[in-house]
């Protein structure tokens, strides 16, 4: 191996010395230039390609290899179809072994072809010159503002939701900054596009529109490899993974393997609302099959094609999974669980709570969002929580989640025992009311909600015999607060709460022209996917998304920049604090208990710096000292979306 140029050996992150390993390589680099290869017999791309990514950092510029491997040179002195057929692409055959070799340059062509670094039109004339793209680019030359201007004018032109994410995911992979740029400015029109409902319809479909893998596919076939795989990822520090089974999709239920349109939503929301950078999110599908015979049957379908693997089988590959993550990224890495299956997920996190930084997103950030949504709720409807009576439809992982979470503020309120507390709670199920005589029969997260009650089969008359002032829908099953039901509510309460949190929109529980029409304009509403602002009798009624995309992304930042070891239920509360203090009387004169997206990375901000506060007060933060001002620490810390200037 021969070495020309000197930028490795300068560069104490390149990891050069490994680089000798490989004895079948010569390479050439061009100063001021470094490169990134990717061969994967002699794994030198590992070592490699952090050296590209630490040299971005600190030289700003794209960088550029020539790479001569001796055995392909002789592929070209074969003939072949085209001039020189230097990596054997035209002798190839598909009897006949070839190596994938693949230089990915981050200047000249490759350049434009890397979503991190690329800048379309927008690089200036030096660029052009400096970085070898002279003439691969039209004369024109734009500013960032112009290109979102472009693009949201494209986008808007889609009038089917699956064809904007479809462009959002397409310049995602070719633009990572402009993509981010656009989500930013446009988070209200493009959170429903990226995130719930149309990422639903996205995951449902992820098949037929899959082009390229936005994270890491684990399946039960990688058993004992994961460390490997995770070391194939080409980033190296990250911060946080959001990972699925897929079992349990927003209220889809089970879309195997397909599920990773999720952990790539929620990332990119963690960048764009809690400003986290990109290449420092990881998201992961665990791919243990699936029971959705229309997935299994589906020629496009993704995943491995079989029921899924349960107890040992399951459990030792998530063992294995979260074991890795930690040799691999360190105990601050914060594990985000997201739309595991209930018998699952209750049991994953208190088992991984002891030994990592986890926190799981469809219980834990629901009810932060929840108790936020409630806080702010009591301005308008008055008293405290522990006054008002809270009925759920649907008992699972946000149900009991949202319940807990409840009592627990309920008893830090009043001083009395949690157990009291959580007798203002009650919960129906597919079977009906949870009542103590089901006991015996129920998961072991719905025990604590077995008061004393004689039966009650249906949502109606559960109603009628609790009357509550709060009516939440975590169910699943969309159109369930039926007419009679919201009558109910209002006959009960001059201003009844409701909460459809159910996703996507099809799996509301009602949408916001039921819940306004039926109570006659008098509910307090949110959902969890974005409804339309309502006319209602020549008044304008604007409804909340109740929806833990609120919490997540600063409770994550929190937890980094205090370099916290695990998560507290006090940072959930502080988390919910800190959303409802940033509604304001104006929002709540308007019937809004969430304040709205448009502000969110400010909001981030200031979740984030009431989590790592309570982190701090815990005892929990290992980042010291702890930041005087931690909004604005927080705020320092977040990653913009704004073109750099290359060198
Ligand atoms: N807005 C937000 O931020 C969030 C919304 N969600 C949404 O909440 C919904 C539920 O999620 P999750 O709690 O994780 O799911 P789970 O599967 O854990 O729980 C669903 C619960 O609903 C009950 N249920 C289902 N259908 C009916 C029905 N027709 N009548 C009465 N009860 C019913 C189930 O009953 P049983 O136990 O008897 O089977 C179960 O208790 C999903 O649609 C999800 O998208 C989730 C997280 C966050
Ligand atoms: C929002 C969310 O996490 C869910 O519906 O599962
Ligand atoms: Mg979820």
């Amino acid at each position: 191996m021969s070495l020309k140029g000197s930028l490795f050996m300068n560069n104490p992150l390149s990891g050069i010395s490994r680089m000798t390993q490989s004895q079948s390589l010569r390479v050439s680099v061009h100063p001021p230039m470094v490169v990134a290869m990717m061969n994967p017999n002699t794994r030198l791309e590992r070592n490699v390609s952090v050296s590209v990514d630490s040299a971005v950092k600190e030289v700003n510029a794209p960088m550029a290899v020539e790479i001569v491997d001796p055995k392909l040179k002789q592929h070209s002195t074969a003939v072949g179809g085209g001039v020189e057929d230097v990596y054997g692409e035209d002798t190839a055959t598909e009897e006949q072994f070839d190596t994938p070799w693949s230089v990915s340059v981050a200047s000249g062509y490759s350049l434009l072809r890397n979503p991190h670094h690329n800048k379309g039109l927008a690089f200036t004339e030096k660029e052009r010159d400096a970085h070898y793209i002279r003439g691969l680019l039209p004369p024109v030359v734009v500013n960032q503002d112009l290109q979102v201007k472009k693009m949201m004018a494209n986008i808007r032109e889609y009038v089917i939701p699956l064809q904007k994410y479809q462009a959002m995911m397409d310049l995602q992979e070719r633009n990572e900054r402009l993509f981010y740029k656009l989500l930013i400015d446009n988070v209200e029109e493009l959170l429903p596009i990226v995130y719930t409902p149309t990422v639903g319809e996205a995951c449902q479909k992820y098949g037929s529109i899959f082009k390229r893998p936005q994270g890491l596919f684990i399946s039960l076939k990688d058993k004992g490899k994961i460390l490997e795989i995770l070391k194939n990822w080409p980033e190296k520090n990250i911060q946080v993974i959001v990972v699925t089974d897929g079992e349990r999709i927003l209220g889809l239920g089970d879309l195997g393997c397909q599920g990773m349109g999720i952990p790539v939503g929620k990332l990119s929301l963690y960048t764009a609302l809690g400003g986290i950078r990109p290449s420092a999110c990881l998201p992961v599908t665990i791919d243990v099959g699936t029971n959705n015979e229309k997935m299994l049957n589906d020629e496009f379908y993704i995943g491995l094609r079989q029921k899924r693997a349960n107890g040992q089988e399951y459990a030792e590959l998530m063992n294995e999974f979260m074991s890795a993550v930690k040799q691999n990224y360190g105990e601050k890495v914060l594990v985000q669980f997201e739309d595991f299956a209930n018998h699952n997920a209750f049991d994953l996190l208190a088992k991984y709570s002891a030994t990592h930084l986890v926190f799981n997103d469809d219980i834990q950030g629901t009810a932060s969002v929840v108790l936020a949504g409630l806080i702010s709720a009591l301005k308008l409807v008055g008293g405290s929580l522990t006054d008002h009576r809270f009925l759920f439809l649907g008992a699972g992982e946000a149900g009991t989640g949202i319940a807990e979470l409840i009592a627990l503020e309920i008893s830090k309120q009043t001083q009395i025992p949690l157990e009291d507390a959580r007798k203002k709670v009650w919960l129906v199920d597919s079977k009906g009311l949870i009542v103590r005589s089901r006991l015996d029969s129920l998961q072991h997260f719905k025990k604590p909600w077995a008061h004393e009650h004689e039966p009650v089969g249906s949502l109606l008359d559960a109603i009628k015999a609790i009357r509550p002032t709060v009516l939440i829908g975590s169910s699943g099953a969309g159109q369930t607060f039926t007419k009679d039901v919201v009558e109910a509510m209002s006959c009960l309460n001059e201003k009844p709460v409701i909460l459809a949190l159910s996703n996507p929109t099809s799996q509301s529980e009602c949408t916001a022209e039921q819940a306004y029409i039926w109570s006659q304009g008098r509910a307090i509403f949110a959902s969890g996917s974005p409804f339309a602002p309502v006319e209602y009798n020549g008044k304008i009624f604007v409804s909340g998304q109740s929806n833990n995309a609120y919490i997540f992304p600063g409770l994550g930042l929190g937890l980094i920049i205090s370099g916290a070891i695990h998560v507290h239920d006090d940072m959930l509360l502080a988390a919910s604090e800190a959303l409802a203090e940033q509604v304001t009387q104006e929002h709540l004169d308007n019937g809004l208990i969430y304040p709205p997206f448009t502000n969110i990375r400010k909001i981030s901000a200031h979740i984030a710096a009431k989590v790592a506060t309570k982190a701090y007060e815990l005892g929990l933060a290992s980042r010291l000292p702890k930041p005087e001002n931690l909004v604005a620490y927080a705020e320092s810390c977040m990653y913009s979306p704004d073109y750099r200037n290359y060198r």
